[in-house]
């Protein structure tokens, strides 16, 4: 099925996943659907691996937090979230060969928390690698950064606007 990209989210300075000036970073840039899913398609690099061509977990990981605390931005632009919990199942390796595709959406929120399920998909936009659930807890940004900057929160214009995103994946939500 095609999802129409209906904007496409900031990006931090430093951030392992998102942050555009972290060298060993992912780089990231990620999309809010018409579905209520965030995307990101990425692909990892050499020193990403954990076996020859296989993705670390830690940084598959990574990948779903970020793009499954990202969700909740879509029905509440303000809110900022830190990880609580994050349960991931990892299904078959995750190449750093080929493009591959992170999804995250929101399945709960009550009181300072929310909750989301992810997933990465192959380059086939099919084939599922890993899956993921995780809990949040809402907090304000000045209380998360403390004295450090904002500044870095910015938005990246694409070169080639990603418009829309064919995938066959159907997206559940559990509770
Ligand atoms: C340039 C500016 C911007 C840069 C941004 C850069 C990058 C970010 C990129 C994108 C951002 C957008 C979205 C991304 C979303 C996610 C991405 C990844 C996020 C992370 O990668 S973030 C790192 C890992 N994450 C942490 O660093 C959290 C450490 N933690 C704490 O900071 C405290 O733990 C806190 C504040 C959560 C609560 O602390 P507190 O002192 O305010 O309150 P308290 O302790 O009383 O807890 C209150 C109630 O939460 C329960 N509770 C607490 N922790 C729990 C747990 N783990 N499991 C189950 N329940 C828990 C208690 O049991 C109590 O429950 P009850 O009320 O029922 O008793």
């Amino acid at each position: 099925m095609k999802y129409k990209v209906m904007k496409k989210q900031f990006n931090s300075d430093e951030c392992f996943v998102c942050g555009i000036h972290n060298h060993a970073g992912l780089k990231t840039a990620f999309y809010e659907l018409e579905n209520g899913v965030v995307i990101t398609i990425t692909k990892g690099d050499n020193f990403h691996q954990s076996y020859p061509n296989r993705m670390h977990g830690g940084i598959i990981s990574a990948l779903l937090d970020e793009t499954i605390g990202r969700a909740i931005n879509i029905t509440e632009p303000e809110t900022w979230g830190v990880t609580i919990k994050l349960e991931v199942s990892y299904r078959k390796p995750v190449p750093l060969d080929e493009e591959i595709v992170v999804c995250g959406w929101i399945t709960k929120t009550k009181g300072m928390t929310f909750k989301g399920e992810g997933v990465i998909l192959a380059k086939d936009r099919k084939t599922v690698l890993a899956t993921s659930e995780g809990t949040y807890f809402k907090q304000n940004i000045h209380d998360i950064i403390g004295e450090h900057r904002l500044s870095g929160w910015q938005f990246i214009e694409d070169t080639h606007a990603v418009t829309e995103i064919e995938l066959d994946h159907e997206f559940t939500r559990s509770e």
